[in-house]
């Protein structure tokens, strides 16, 4: 049976590599791909073709596979005061008075050289009198006529969050853009007013980010990288203000977790408010001129808003990391000359245990390396009623959803062959990327003496 004629796009490379397919009857096939052009599909059994050669038809597996079931700120550094009150009182004032004014590219590059944009469309945001854009919110996401050739990254925050950092870490010289909540820098990727979005999943201290998982599984997005960015806090307030007068410290949970032990060491027993982001918390406190409450946040955030750093380090563990995933509209064509890491997501609706052993030995028999699996409640069905003959009645199950991470490119025909085979016992299976690792080295520095 000819599934589809071959899609192939005349600026794509060949892809070297066979993918699985699971057509809506759930039956595993794969389709082969004929040297002369043509696809045919093979049910039941295993990769003994490819799936065409063109970045279209790895696109198209990856939707078949997944259809089972179912700016940067403008800095502007005159304006950065970190010394006395008057820098702080300079940036709570303007942080207050925002006013709204067209970006237009106007965004500045955060490092290095830039890498070009598909993108044709114009992002119309607002900036404050410091001239750092405020975050995009739902209102915002109307595509305008664009511009320009660099890289737009979204991520949730404002700048001097980590986030931002992280875009500049994946893609210098991109211009950075700030959304208030993820679900808009989602949208600004789907509506292509973004390139790619900037998204937590995970923390070496505080382990993963859930909410950012539910995310990936709720938008069509492709995992197309990865940075680990070491992570290193500061406690920020208003110049001149001392411990003794906090009574309050503001930060994103992550941060919160990641900094309590040093907290308390400080005596700083007060309460802690979670915010949606780091230098948002910064923000705030200097917005509102705030003398009885600090913000977790970066140095860089401290000299954004005007802050003093009253501490720094407060991070419990020196070696605090977190994981950032880079999302884009499309995936990119998997390669096997450098170490690649591939992101899935599956689900299965049989009982007992067995098939996540099973799935955890399709991966062991290939010596494919996990890095990491995490389980969360299915959304949609969150409980299993079950009739248990044994004690007479219905026992009721938790439903996951498994996210698994495995170190292999889906061009290995071992990668392949392992989802191929996991396929044939799970009810959804969604491959969210495979992308190249972040092989770059970080040191931790020195842990300070009290630490031993
Ligand atoms: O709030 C931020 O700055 C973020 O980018 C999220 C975050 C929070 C804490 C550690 C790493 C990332």
């Amino acid at each position: 049976m000819v599934l589809a004629p071959p899609i192939s796009s005349p600026s794509s490379p060949p892809l070297p590599f066979h993918f699985p397919c699971v057509p809506r009857t759930g039956r595993v096939c794969c389709i082969h791909h004929h040297p002369e052009g043509g696809t045919s599909s093979a049910p039941g059994r295993f990769f003994p073709g490819v799936v065409g050669n063109s970045r279209s038809d790895w696109q198209s597996s990856c939707s078949i596979l997944s259809s089972k079931v179912a700016v940067s700120h403008h800095h502007n550094s005159q304006e950065n005061n970190s010394d006395g009150g008057g820098g702080a009182a300079a940036a709570a004032a303007a942080a207050a008075a925002a006013v709204p004014a067209v970006v237009n590219g106007d965004h500045k590059a955060l490092t290095g050289s830039s890498e070009s944009s598909e993108t044709t469309l114009d992002l119309v945001a607002t900036v404050d009198q410091r001239n750092l854009p405020r975050p995009l919110t739902i209102a915002d996401l109307s595509p305008a006529p664009m511009h320009g050739s660099q890289l737009r990254v979204a991520y949730q925050g404002v700048p001097g969050a980590y986030s931002e950092a992280a875009a500049g870490k994946a893609y210098p010289g991109c211009e950075a853009i700030p959304c208030d909540q993820f679900e808009v820098a989602f949208q600004a990727v789907e509506l292509w007013i973004a390139d790619r979005a900037v998204l937590p999943v995970e923390n070496s201290l505080g382990g993963s980010i859930h909410r950012n998982y539910d995310l990936l599984l709720r938008h069509r997005l492709h995992i197309v990288g990865e940075v680990q960015l070491p992570v290193h806090h500061c406690l920020l307030t208003l110049p001149g203000v001392r411990l003794e007068y906090l009574t309050r410290v503001l930060s994103h949970p992550q941060a919160l977790a990641q900094c309590e032990l040093t907290l308390t060491k400080m005596g700083l027993n007060v309460a802690r408010e979670a915010v949606d982001d780091t230098a948002g918390a910064a923000e705030f406190v200097a917005a509102n001129g705030l003398r009885d409450t600090a913000a977790i946040a970066s140095g860089r955030a401290a000299e954004l808003y005007g802050l003093q750093v009253l501490a720094d380090g407060i991070q419990d563990d020196a070696s605090n990391v977190t994981r950032f995933v880079m999302l884009a509209r499309e995936p990119i064509i998997p390669r096997t000359d450098r170490p690649f890491k591939t992101s899935i997501v599956f689900a299965h609706d049989r009982e007992g245990t067995s098939v996540l052993f099973k799935v955890l030995s399709a991966f062991a028999f290939r010596d494919i390396s996990l890095t990491k699996i995490e389980s969360r409640p299915h959304r949609g069905r969150p409980i299993r009623v079950v009739d248990d003959a044994n004690l007479g009645g219905s026992a009721k199950h938790f439903e996951y959803m498994f996210y698994v991470d495995f170190e292999a490119s889906m061009a290995e025909p071992r990668a392949q062959n392992a989802l191929a085979e996991i396929q044939e016992f799970t009810s959804f299976l969604r491959v969210l990327g495979s992308y190249p690792m972040d092989m770059t080295p970080w040191h931790a520095p020195r842990p300070a003496a009290d630490d031993h």
